[in-house]
């Protein structure tokens, strides 16, 4: 692993309980990169994000994310991992009882922040890099779905992560909300974060060309555009 590495998996198994989802994981991810996750549905996408992000355990090879050992993670370091990290989902999982604000307030407070005006202040410095900067009052029923999505972006961005996981995040949007997330998330990957998508939209890959591993057979392999 090198120091630049912020995600590594090496001869990883991914499990489902008692299934073998993958076998023979090596990944590596550096500060700064982004790398899409493709392979057909069942494919262990999920999977692997999960045991990223401490959902899954690891308990047959090593790996390390954002500096964390994931084999030896306990369950009462999760949340320090998932302060480490930004995560991304399909159906944006925002609170629905309460506003864009809340929302994001109700992540900092979990997160350990506690002075109001810090909490005010940052929450419209993420809100203004998604260009949500007017909206923080809107309730999530009151906004698209790729209003949302910026929002839950902005909420992944609210601790200042150095990697985002994405479990397809334009997976609810049509084409044109589509790109316009990928250049959102193209621009926060500019500005020095490695981003991890799993996705199902070969044209976005096409239109934004990354790295691509693909998950088929039980393995994950590095692939390369002409043979998506
Ligand atoms: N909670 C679970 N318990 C047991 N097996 C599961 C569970 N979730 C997923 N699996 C199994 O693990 C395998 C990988 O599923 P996973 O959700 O990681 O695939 P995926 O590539 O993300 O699929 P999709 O593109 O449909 O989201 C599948 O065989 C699936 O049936």
């Amino acid at each position: 692993m090198s120091d630049s590495s912020i995600l590594s998996l090496n001869n990883a198994q991914i499990h489902q309980g008692e299934h073998l989802v993958l076998h023979d994981v090596n990944i590596n991810i550096d500060k700064g990169q982004f790398v899409y996750l493709i392979g057909q549905t069942g494919a262990g996408k999920s999977s692997l994000l999960k045991t990223l992000y401490g959902d899954l355990p690891l308990k047959t090879g090593s790996g390390s994310i954002v500096g964390i050992d994931l084999t030896q993670l306990k369950e009462k370091e999760i949340p320090t991992l998932r302060r480490k990290i930004g995560i991304v989902f399909q159906d944006f999982q925002l609170l629905t009882d309460r506003s864009v604000d809340e929302n994001l307030k109700f992540v900092l407070k979990a997160t350990g922040w506690k002075d109001k005006k810090q909490m005010e202040k940052r929450i419209q410095e993420v809100l203004s890099k998604v260009g949500m900067a007017t909206k923080g009052h809107k309730m999530p029923h009151q906004m698209s779905g790729g209003e949302q999505q910026r929002v839950a972006i902005a909420r992944a961005l609210l601790n200042d992560p150095e990697l985002i996981l994405a479990d397809e995040p334009t997976g609810n949007l049509d084409p044109r909300t589509s790109e316009e997330i990928m250049i959102l998330l193209s621009e926060i990957c500019q500005n020095g974060r490695a981003i991890l998508m799993a996705t199902h939209d070969y044209s976005l890959i096409l239109k934004f060309p990354f790295n691509t591993w693909k998950c088929e057979d039980g393995k994950v392999i590095e692939t390369v555009q002409s043979t998506l």
